[in-house]
């Protein structure tokens, strides 16, 4: 294979975070910020894996994994029979021996990425009729937070899926596109100029999937479905559906980069769950009827996109949802302060993904005051919290062109 370059965006949550672990409806969309891979053919018999966003590198020889990791992960030898089925306990063990983490020490969110690498590359080659492992370079970089909630695990493993098939021979785009970043909607008319199939997209989003189950624990798929899909999706029980009727709805983005876990913030709302199962269930229900009304009131607005009282209804539904949040656990005193903050200059925001800290929204309705907006920027900066101001969605998995022809290609994935 030659030089491959693939990127996959970041998501917002805009209601239906956590409940949708329990089945419940929840609307996501895509985010204009991404995560970018580059595969090089390598010529020294190595895989080299390069993570600089959590700091690491790692390096094995082809013949280490095909010799040592390989035949106790895939025992029927690797001839195209192997589907995408999620790491087991022992796999884990496995995969965490080979990456030298010591058996009583629960690997970091961090090696947690090296863990999926290893096991995607095992298992997708072994998926393919292709029977060699390739030798190759492997540098990602996000511009998205990690471990914010804004899906930065899940765009890593889409980019991971996506590479790795397509250099597998599994998905086969033909024709990379420069993608265009301003106010792009993904939407499934558009979903051909990424680069794949719909089929090839639902193919990257299963083992994806699998990535996602390695560094959350029990991931819903939300995130790396809308990943790899873009544009707005609701997600009920691993089915997806596009949501065609979303208002180009303008929002500031808060990092309040007070670091979480998600897999430890979903572990704690089932703790809760399990001791105030009727308690919890009757909030989660909640939620996904704050979910699905809005994905009414989003139509409407699709409609009639100035509409005043729709904007003030999707206001109360973010603030009865934030409250819910709190009351499953996930809140913070960081998130708080940025919901009093912007109350202050009567906007309304809510966490989205995991909580504990991470990110809010904030909603920005057609005719704020533009300097209400800059001040509560300037306040929420200097209160040590990072704002970035977007539309929600923006393309899916994206195949880009080679070399450096694209300008949205960040430089720093060329560096080694
Ligand atoms: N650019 C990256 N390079 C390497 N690993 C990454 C990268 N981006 C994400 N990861 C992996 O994802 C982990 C963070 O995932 P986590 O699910 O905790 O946060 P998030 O995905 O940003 O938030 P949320 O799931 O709430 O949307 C990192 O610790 C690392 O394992
Ligand atoms: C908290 C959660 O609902 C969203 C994380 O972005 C977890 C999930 O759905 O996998
Ligand atoms: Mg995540």
């Amino acid at each position: 294979m030659d030089e491959t370059i693939i990127s996959a965006p970041g998501k917002v949550i805009l209601h239906g975070e956590h409940a949708v672990v329990y089945g419940k409806t929840a609307v996501a969309s895509s985010l204009n910020l991404r995560c970018f891979v580059r595969a090089l053919p390598s010529e020294d018999g190595c895989i080299n894996l390069d993570l600089p966003d959590v700091f690491l590198q790692r390096q094995w020889t082809v013949k280490s994994v095909q010799d040592n990791l390989l035949p106790r992960l895939v025992q029927n030898g690797y001839d195209g029979i192997v589907s995408p089925e999620p790491a087991s306990e022992d796999e884990l063990e496995i995969l965490k021996e080979f990456a030298k983490i010591p058996k009583d020490s629960t690997a970091t969110t961090s090696e947690l990425a090296v863990i999926a690498f290893l096991y995607l590359y095992c298992k997708v080659f072994c998926s393919s009729s292709k029977r060699t492992l390739p030798a190759f370079r492997l540098r990602m970089i996000s511009e998205l937070p990690v471990g914010a909630g804004l899906g930065s695990s899940a765009a890593f493993s889409v980019c991971l899926a996506a590479v790795l098939l397509q250099w597998s021979g599994q998905i086969s785009c033909k024709s990379p596109q420069h993608l265009p970043r301003e106010d792009y909607r993904g939407d499934t008319a558009m979903s051909g100029s990424l680069g794949w199939s719909r089929d090839e997209q639902l193919l990257i989003n299963k083992w994806a999937f699998l990535g996602e189950k390695i560094i959350h624990g029990q991931p819903s798929g939300i995130d790396n479905s809308i990943s790899t899909l873009g544009g707005a999706i609701s997600f009920q029980n691993k089915i997806i559906e596009t949501v065609q009727k979303m208002p180009k709805l303008r929002i500031l983005l808060t990092n309040t980069k007070v670091p979480r876990s998600t897999k430890l913030l979903v572990a704690g709302v089932r703790k809760r769950h399990e001791k105030h199962t009727l308690v919890m269930e009757h909030m989660l229900e909640a939620i996904e009827g704050i979910a699905q009304q809005s994905l009414r009131v989003f139509a409407a607005l699709s409609d009639k996109p100035y509409d005043t009282e729709a904007y003030a209804e999707l206001e109360e539904l973010i603030d009865i949802n934030q409250s819910l949040l709190n009351g499953t656990g996930v809140g913070h005193t960081s998130l708080d302060k940025i919901v009093a903050l912007t109350a202050r200059y009567n906007l309304h925001t809510k966490l989205t993904g995991a909580g504990g800290g991470g990110c809010t929204y904030t909603l920005i309705k057609p005719g704020a005051d533009e300097d209400d907006i800059k001040n509560v920027k300037k306040e929420l900066e200097l209160e040590g919290f990072q704002c970035w101001e977007t539309c929600v969605g923006s393309a899916g998995v994206a195949y880009h062109p080679t070399g450096h022809s694209d300008p949205t290609v960040p430089q720093q994935l060329f560096e080694s």
